[in-house]
């Protein structure tokens, strides 16, 4: 391994930059809250993956692939996906109903991750085969006097807990003072939330000591996390809107069930992708899904790589806001269109490069630092092993276009398209057509035919 590397991380609760200090470097551990799965991911919920995707591949760098345990959940139990299955599937059995829209909804998710060059989490546990996890530290939290029944609903109880807010800085009786909700009727204090509920006939259920119910949204990240990675592990990260109400709750529940000082000992939370200014989301209706930019024309009339969105997203600091726009897909593609094909040649990652990721992951300067080596071994291939083990250290590996049929015809057609439109002196339409290939990684070359003076063009993938 040589000289580790110091690695810095953002710590939300302290709010510091700090020196990471593994638990255990023989198993550092990582929890990051993953999809709720009951529609098709956006390219907002696309960021976390590839963000926490890059530390992931750090942290096996720098401690070894072997030494890393990565754990990112499945929400498959949720109001929202009962709704979608009653609305998708109204004749089956609920359950079955449920049932369907979890598993495709799952399926479609890791093929999008993987598309976004993402490598699959060690484990991706689902909520519903941690039931009784979330029970057990139920029964804890109510048998230590940190949470209550009331009104079908199994509630934590957030003035149990002389230090709750600890990680948004929050203050509960300011917030009660500004609460413009009137308190539930059959809360303790209005910050108190649901850790189980009763459910109806036709709500999905499971047996516990308190009827038959479902969990709450929160309590699921603590049973797994604990189950999977321990009662306090290294690092647990998410999006920022993750950080008010559900990672302090999670906080609450496995420090007051555990006993103990800290869940995570790093918090960290990546910025928003927004579109003009605004978030991405579901509710505001202004996404674009990842399946969609990926396989369909959706968006700017064209599909997009998966690893053009990857390092479009990468050209920004995860902590930072990125504006989404056509113009960022086309300078990442732009950029990725000059990096050679390493093939199978390899070699070490370049220490700026790490040096770059270790400083909480600073992943333009890592992309620039790639973009160098890149250029360089372009025109010197002894570099292009370093230039590989550093590309796939940010989850890009330039890889030779596959050349299928209808690909090759397209692109000739195009061609020929272009020769029509320069002979016509239509200059402008031939360098769109010159341009959108040269986009697409491919690059035409003009010549004459000797024989008979004429332009021929010829053509060339470049990655
Ligand atoms: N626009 C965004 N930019 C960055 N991260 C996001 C964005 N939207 C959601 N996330 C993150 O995606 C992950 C999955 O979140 P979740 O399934 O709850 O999506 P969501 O927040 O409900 O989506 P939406 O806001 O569209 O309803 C979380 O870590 C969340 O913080
Ligand atoms: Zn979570």
């Amino acid at each position: 391994m040589g000289g580790t590397p110091t690695l810095k991380l953002y710590n939300t609760l302290t709010r510091e930059k700090i020196e990471f200090k593994p638990i255990d470097p023989d198993n550092v551990r990582m929890y990051v809250c993953g999809p709720t799965v009951y529609d098709y991911a956006h390219i907002g919920n696309a960021r976390p993956v590839i963000v926490f995707d890059v530390l992931f591949r750090l942290l096996r760098h720098v401690y070894g692939a072997d030494h890393v345990t990565y754990a990112r959940n499945i929400t498959d139990v949720d109001d929202k996906i009962n709704a979608r299955a009653l609305r998708d599937y109204p004749t089956l059995p609920l359950n079955d109903a449920i049932r369907r829209v979890t598993e495709k909804t799952e399926t479609q998710f890791l093929d999008d991750a993987r598309a976004l060059g993402c490598l699959d989490p060690d484990v991706q546990p689902r909520a519903t085969d941690n039931i009784a996890q979330m029970i057990d530290i139920i029964e804890k939290l109510i048998a230590k006097g940190h949470a209550y029944q009331a009104g079908g609903e199994v509630l934590f109880d957030t003035k149990s807990m002389a230090d709750y807010g600890q990680l948004s800085k929050r203050n509960l009786d300011e917030q009660q003072a500004g609460a413009r909700v009137a308190v539930e009727a059959h809360k303790k204090s209005p910050g108190d939330f649901v850790l189980w509920k009763l459910s109806g006939d036709n709500e999905p259920g499971w047996e516990s000591p308190w009827g038959r119910g479902r969990p709450g949204w929160h309590i699921e990240c603590s049973a797994m996390s604990s189950r999977y990675l321990g009662e306090v592990f290294d690092i647990h990260g998410g999006g920022l809107d993750l950080i008010f109400p559900h990672h302090e709750n999670e906080i609450a529940q496995s420090r007051c069930a555990h006993g103990t000082e800290v869940m995570a000992n790093v918090w960290m939370h990546n910025g928003f992708l927004q579109v003009e200014g605004r978030k991405m989301s579901k509710s505001e209706g202004n996404f674009v899904t990842i399946y969609e930019l990926l396989h369909t024309e959706k968006f700017a009339g064209r599909q997009w790589p998966g690893d053009v969105l990857r390092l479009a997203m990468l050209m920004t600091h995860y902590r930072e806001p990125i504006d989404f726009s056509v113009k960022r897909l086309e300078e990442a593609e732009h950029l990725l269109s000059k990096w050679p094909v390493p093939g199978d040649a390899t070699g070490e990652a370049d220490p700026a490069v790490v040096a770059a990721l270790a400083d909480d992951l600073n992943t333009v300067a890592a992309v620039q630092a790639v973009h160098a080596l890149a250029q360089k071994a372009a025109t010197d291939s002894k570099l292009l092993g370093t230039f590989a083990a550093s590309a796939a250290l940010i989850g890009v590996v330039p890889q030779a276009v596959e050349l299928d049929e209808g690909l090759v015809r397209d692109i000739d057609s195009r061609v020929r398209a272009r020769l029509e439109l320069l002979k016509a002196k239509n200059f402008a339409e031939a360098d769109k057509i010159r341009d959108d290939l040269l986009a697409r990684g491919v690059q035409l070359k003009d010549g004459k035919d000797p024989a008979t003076g004429e332009r021929v063009t010829t053509w060339d993938i470049k990655r």
